[in-house]
């Protein structure tokens, strides 16, 4: 049950402009656009237009807001949502889901009047599925985090014990050796690789994209992550933590992603066996989220959504 209100229609910008929003999740960067009617021709050259860091706004992604009734391969379950997440990588390319996103893009639904978080949780059509958010006391710093209702993590290659570590091989350009991966599927696809140390985790060169055989089919979001250890959490129950850097298919080095912390908690739960705690932080460079892996396979995600910016882009001067 969606918790959406009845806003008023904002008034159309005039021609040749777009209004935009700029938001974050974790420094995961995003331009939002209000699309509810579902007008805009969001064309892959408008997206890295909008994307691009010094002639364009600048953003990881895109994301447009558009009523569910407006997509037309939006997949079943997403119809029981009335607001959709439509999501851009910055080169153009369409992405099933974005964990950070869609937590900005709750945030970005509660601005423009169209979720009350006091009447209940908010629904998200993606081409995922339905996701769900609501807010949470924030578990680092002041103020309220967005929990995610992630759905099922699979492991399409099977569990794996940490003597095999997976099912793929990964070549890091920085690290001498290749490396165990493990393919996790969060609704969009991941290769998870553990490495021994921050030192390991430092030299990883990410700017160029880790070689993954075989090659997925669809290309893969990877993550390279070092086990922490465990910490008591607030409720006295075992926590996990792990430090992760990723390299998103679409896009390259970010400084967080959400799907790729909930690849992360899962692929180190399944090599750490049946004693592995179901609540992890995820340590990335932009700041920490919080996965819950529960017992039917399902995951939560919660962390921080900030939007930054409100912005009248003028179209003629976007790069070509
Ligand atoms: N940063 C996102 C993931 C965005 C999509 C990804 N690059 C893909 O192509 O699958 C997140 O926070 O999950």
């Amino acid at each position: 049950m969606t918790a959406t209100t009845t806003a008023t229609p904002t008034a159309a910008p005039p021609a040749g402009r777009l209004v935009a929003t700029k938001g974050h999740g974790t420094q995961n960067d995003f331009v939002l656009l209000d699309d509810r009617d579902g007008a805009l021709d969001l064309t892959p050259a408008l997206v890295r237009a909008l994307c691009e860091r010094r002639a364009g706004v600048g953003g990881d992604g895109v994301i447009r807001l558009v009523a569910t009734a407006h997509v037309d391969d939006a997949p079943a379950a997403a119809r029981a949502a009335r607001w959709f997440m439509d999501y851009r990588n910055a080169d153009g390319s369409v992405a099933q889901m974005c964990g950070n996103g869609v937590r900005v893009f709750a945030a970005y639904a509660q601005r423009l009047g169209l979720w009350d978080p006091a009447a209940g949780p908010l629904d998200v059509g993606t081409r995922a599925g339905l996701r769900t958010v609501a807010l949470v006391p924030a578990d680092v710093g002041e103020g309220l985090w967005f929990a995610v209702g992630m759905g099922a993590v699979t492991l399409p290659g099977g569990a794996t014990a940490v003597s095999d570590g997976g099912d793929a091989h990964v070549d890091v350009a920085g690290l001498a050796v290749t490396r165990p991966g493990l393919s996790v599927d969060v609704g969009n696809p991941h290769t998870v690789v553990v490495l021994a140390d921050g030192a390991d985790l430092a030299r990883a060169d990410l700017t160029t994209a880790p070689e993954v055989a075989p090659v997925p089919h669809d290309g893969t979001n990877v993550e390279l992550v070092v086990p922490l250890g465990e910490e008591a959490g607030p409720d006295g129950h075992p926590r996990g933590h792990v430090r992760m850097r990723v390299h998103e298919r679409g896009v390259g080095e970010t400084r967080s992603c959400g799907t790729g912390a909930v690849a992360a908690a899962a692929a180190v739960r399944a090599w750490g066996g049946d004693q592995a705690p179901d609540v992890w932080l995820v340590d990335v460079p932009g700041g920490t989220v919080r996965v819950t892996l529960h017992a039917d396979g399902q995951a939560e995600l919660a962390g921080p959504a900030t939007l930054v910016a409100e912005l009248d882009v003028d179209l003629a001067a976007l790069p070509a």
